[in-house]
């Protein structure tokens, strides 16, 4: 489809190629829709076969920032950033990473506020430093919200209970059992949740769920979760969506409900960190058929935009962590909105979103008529 005619379609704002010829910087910025506040959305440096690709990608991973923003109740529009390049050739020069960082900086504040960024895929912390240099308009700053993984797993396990909540009536842990797919960044506190860690206090004051199972490929993770929390099982990868218990959380990969593992699932409910777990619209009606409770991955996973949001506002981790607890409250709405409209919750989740934005389009269309 032209592009004229796909950002029609889907309510695109602007579509911007930037360049600079000095430090070979190249990229496409989507905004989607700035309707509940500016467009937020990490830059992704990829090596892309073709501008169309990029494009393509761009426009795609910036609409669905839109969904994730409105969802998660910030005033935030939806937007991202991808620069084509090889990450290994461009950032193994070190002289010239400032150079072209500082050029991202230059011209994100040329839009004047109404995009503002963070790292992502092949962009780190680091690199943000020299885009701060140049603009006011990037967020995820070392030193500032730091590490997002404790937050979005928090905000995770707040989806997790109103899941549980909606699956079986209560939102207690300590009679359900878990199977959790990678005890990465994410997957790793989701179960020290679980275990009743309590992040603000560093206790483990809170309740405990009756069994948790996990699985892991990397070496190191599954060693630290053996050595720390021993009562967790391991078990090996392919063996983690046929395991009878109620929740399956996927923390690890996309994808990872499809037509193989559908047929496998005991579980009543899906809840984790990963983003894209349905493999596609198919899946997702296929789950709900089977009678399993699926949290939207963008909607659960929220927090780390969340954690981001707060930083613009002057960083403080309590209010962070209590904003995210609201996904719980969210996602009660969403299943609600489900069961009335008689559609799956994903589907539940976008037209949630799209109210939200409508809304918000009519309260500032009437405040200007004022
Ligand atoms: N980090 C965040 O704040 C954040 C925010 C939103 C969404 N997410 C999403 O959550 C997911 C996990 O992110 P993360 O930051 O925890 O990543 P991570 O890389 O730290 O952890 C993922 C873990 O999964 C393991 N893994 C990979 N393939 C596996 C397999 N086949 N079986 C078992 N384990 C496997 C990896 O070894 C790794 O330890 C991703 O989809 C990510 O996009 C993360």
């Amino acid at each position: 489809m032209n592009k004229f005619d796909y950002m029609e379609k889907y309510d695109y704002e602007q579509l911007v190629y930037f360049h600079d010829k000095a430090t070979g910087l190249k990229g496409i910025t989507c905004i989607h829709d700035t309707t509940l506040g500016p467009a937020l959305g990490g830059t992704r440096l990829w090596n892309y076969a073709n501008e169309e690709e990029a494009a393509e990608d761009v426009l795609r991973l910036g609409r669905g920032m839109t969904y994730k923003a409105a969802c998660a109740g910030l005033n935030l529009g939806g937007g991202k950033t991808v620069l084509i390049g090889d990450a290994k050739e461009i950032k193994g020069d070190k002289l010239r990473v400032e150079g072209y960082f500082r050029a991202l900086g230059r011209y994100v504040q040329s839009l004047n506020g109404r995009y503002i960024t963070a790292e992502d895929v092949n962009t780190s912390t680091s690199d943000m430093i020299y885009v701060a240099e140049e603009t006011d308009y990037v967020t995820g700053l070392p030193g500032k919200s730091g590490n997002p993984s404790p937050v979005t797993a928090w905000g995770a396990f707040a989806g997790l209970k109103a899941t549980l909540k909606e699956a079986f009536g209560t939102d207690s842990v300590t009679d359900r059992t878990f199977a959790v797919q990678g005890a990465g960044q994410t997957g790793y506190f989701l179960i020290k949740y679980l275990l009743g860690y309590d992040f603000l206090t560093d206790t483990y004051a809170k309740e405990k769920a009756k069994k948790i199972y996990f699985t892991e490929i990397n070496e190191e993770h599954i060693e630290r979760m053996k050595r720390e929390h021993p009562e967790v099982e391991f078990v090996a990868p392919e063996d983690i969506y046929g395991l009878d218990v109620d929740v399956y959380c996927p923390c690890a990969l996309g994808a990872t409900v499809n037509e193989n593992t559908i047929p496998q699932f005991k579980c009543k409910a899906i809840a984790g960190t990963a983003n894209n777990v349905l493999r596609d619209e198919a899946a997702g009606e296929a789950i709900t058929e089977k009678g399993i409770i699926y949290a939207p991955d963008y909607v659960i996973n929220a927090a780390g935009l969340i954690n981001v949001y707060h930083e613009i506002h002057g960083y403080n981790c309590e209010k962070a962590l209590a904003d995210s607890e609201k996904i719980y409250d969210r996602l009660l709405e969403i299943y609600k909105l489900a069961k009335n409209n008689n559609i799956p919750t994903g589907k539940a989740a976008d037209l949630f979103a799209e109210k939200r934005i409508e809304m918000m389009k009519n309260v500032k269309s009437s405040h200007i008529k004022r």
